[in-house]
Parts: structure tokens; C-alpha cells; sequence
């Protein structure tokens, strides 16, 4: 692990996040500092989770991203430009299934493309080659209501990987979702982020989701929200199956050290 001392260094491509502060004004007109000073730079093509207790300002920070939430201080770059409000070359993932209930499949994935104005043929390649990508062929003329869960979320997620961004934002996109479904869309995820060679950064609070998904960890802290440390599993997943992964020494050492973390933080939470 890596006790972040300094700002990292500023890479053109990628996303680079300097010196962020962010405040929120309470109804009783104080001022609540919930991310302090976060800096942190996350590579093109990797898998990049922010990781920590709840309250620790993990998804105010993607918001930020996303250009959902305002940035006040400090500078946000993606490849190189300065993040000023929302903008095509980032889309975000929900927890919360976020597909049009009135759209089918095909139409809900389409959906970004029409935006773009891209012409048909193409954008019925594009749709038809995502729609499989998520496993999900045999269900594009179904409407989400008729989808269980797992099956919802890879519509939102084949329909923001259509429209082509260069960062795709994840806020714990797979938390509502049972165990084994969990499963199945993280290795669905990592086939296809490896494949069309996207960056991602996601929200998490689960170790084992974060380990296994993550190139880098932004391990973050509470009171005020920090990042703490910049761990970097280096676990070799190619052709790992998943129980074989979780019995790797490197794996659980990173677990151990990670929980007791965790659990400090949880202690500064109540103290
Ligand atoms: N609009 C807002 N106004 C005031 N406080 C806010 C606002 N949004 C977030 N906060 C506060 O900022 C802190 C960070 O919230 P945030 O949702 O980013 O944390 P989190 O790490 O994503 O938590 P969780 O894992 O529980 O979702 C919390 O204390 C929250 O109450």
C-alpha cells in the first residue's frame, strides 16, 4: 500500500483529480466539509474503485466527476480537459436500475446514439453489438419490466458503453443485486472493459467487489472525506477462476489489511 504524502503527477490522458475540496451548507447554515483535498489520477483503460465507509464522500466525488455536483475547489481533468458540468465523454451508472420503463431493450440502448446523431446502419450495429455483449440478444425486443434485476442493470450499462465515453462512472452498480447475480455482471464487466479497453471508476464499499475488480483502490477515509491510500492489487485475473482467486496469498493479505482499515475507520465514525 502507498500512504498518499503527495499530489500524484499529471498525466495528459487519463482522468486527474487536484486538490478537490467540497463543501455542503446545512439547514442550520453551517458548513460541512465532506471531501478534503482528494487528489488522485486514474490511467486510460483502468478499472479504478473508490473504496471506504459510508458517509466518506465516495459518491459526492463521482458526482463531481460526472459534473452532477458542482466543484468549487480544486480542478478535475479527463484527458487533458478541464470538467466543467456534465458532458458526453462521461456517462454514470446508478444503483438504482436507471433504464426508460417505456423503451424496449433495443430502444433503452439505442437511446444514447439517437442523441448523437449517428446514422442508422452504424447505430443498429453498435446497439446489436452491445445488446450481446451484455448477453442479453434474446431479450431485445423485451421491456425492463419484464427483466429481473441483474438483467436491468446490463441494460444501463450496454446502453452507457454504446454511447462511446471516455469514462464510464459506477455508483455501486451491482449493490442491489443477490450474491451470485453480483457475480456474474462484476465478470461480465471486466471481460468487456478489457475488451473495448474502457476506463472505469466505481463506487464500492464491498473488499472482495473491489479487489476484484480494481486496478487501483482509492482507499478513502471519513471526517472529512480523504483519500487514505492508493493500493494497487497487481492480482493476475486472466483466466482466474474466482474461488482459485480468493485463495491467492496476495488476495487475502490485501483483504486482511483492508478490513482492519476499514474497521479503524468505522471506529473514528463513532468516536
Ligand atoms: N447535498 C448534500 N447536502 C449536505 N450534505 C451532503 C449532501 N450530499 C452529501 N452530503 C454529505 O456528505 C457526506 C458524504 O456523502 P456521500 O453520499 O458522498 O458518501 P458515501 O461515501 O458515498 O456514502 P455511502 O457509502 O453511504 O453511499 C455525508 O456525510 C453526506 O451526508
Amino acid at each position: 500500500m502507498t500512504t498518499v504524502t503527495s499530489k500524484p503527477e499529471i498525466s495528459v490522458s487519463g482522468l486527474y483529480v487536484d486538490s478537490v475540496h467540497k463543501q455542503f451548507r446545512l439547514r442550520d447554515g453551517t458548513e460541512f466539509t465532506a471531501l478534503k483535498n482528494i487528489s488522485l489520477n486514474l490511467e486510460d483503460n483502468q478499472i479504478g474503485v473508490l473504496l471506504g465507509p459510508s458517509g466518506c464522500g465516495k459518491s459526492t466525488l463521482l458526482r463531481m466527476i460526472a459534473g452532477l455536483e458542482s466543484i468549487e475547489e480544486g480542478t478535475i481533468r479527463l484527458n487533458g480537459r478541464v470538467i466543467r458540468g456534465a458532458g458526453a465523454d462521461r456517462a454514470m451508472v446508478f444503483q438504482s436500475y436507471s433504464s426508460f420503463p417505456w423503451l424496449s431493450v433495443r430502444d433503452n440502448v439505442a437511446f444514447g446514439l439517437k442523441g448523437r446523431g449517428e446514422a442508422l446502419s452504424l447505430r443498429e450495429g453498435v446497439v446489436d453489438y452491445y445488446i450481446d455483449a451484455v448477453k442479453l440478444t434474446a431479450f431485445a425486443n423485451a421491456y425492463p419490466h419484464q427483466l429481473s434485476g441483474g438483467m436491468q442493470q446490463r441494460v444501463a450499462i450496454a446502453r452507457t458503453l454504446a454511447s462511446n465515453p471516455e469514462l464510464l462512472l459506477m455508483d455501486e452498480p451491482f449493490g442491489a443485486l443477490d450474491p451470485e447475480t453480483r457475480w456474474q455482471m462484476q465478470a461480465l464487466l471486466l471481460d468487456i472493459v478489457r475488451k473495448e479497453k474502457t476506463t472505469v471508476l466505481m463506487v464500492s464499499h464491498d473488499i472482495e467487489e473491489a479487489l476484484y475488480l480494481g486496478d487501483v483502490i482509492f482507499f478513502m477515509g471519513t471526517k472529512p472525506g480523504r483519500v487514505c491510500d492508493v493500493i494497487r492489487p497487481n492480482i493476475e485475473r486472466n483466466g482466474q477462476d474466482r474461488d482459485a482467486l480468493l485463495e491467492l496469498d496476495r488476495y487475502r493479505e490485501l483483504e486482511r489489511e483492508i478490513r482492519a482499515k476499514m474497521r479503524s475507520q468505522a471506529l473514528e465514525l463513532v468516536a
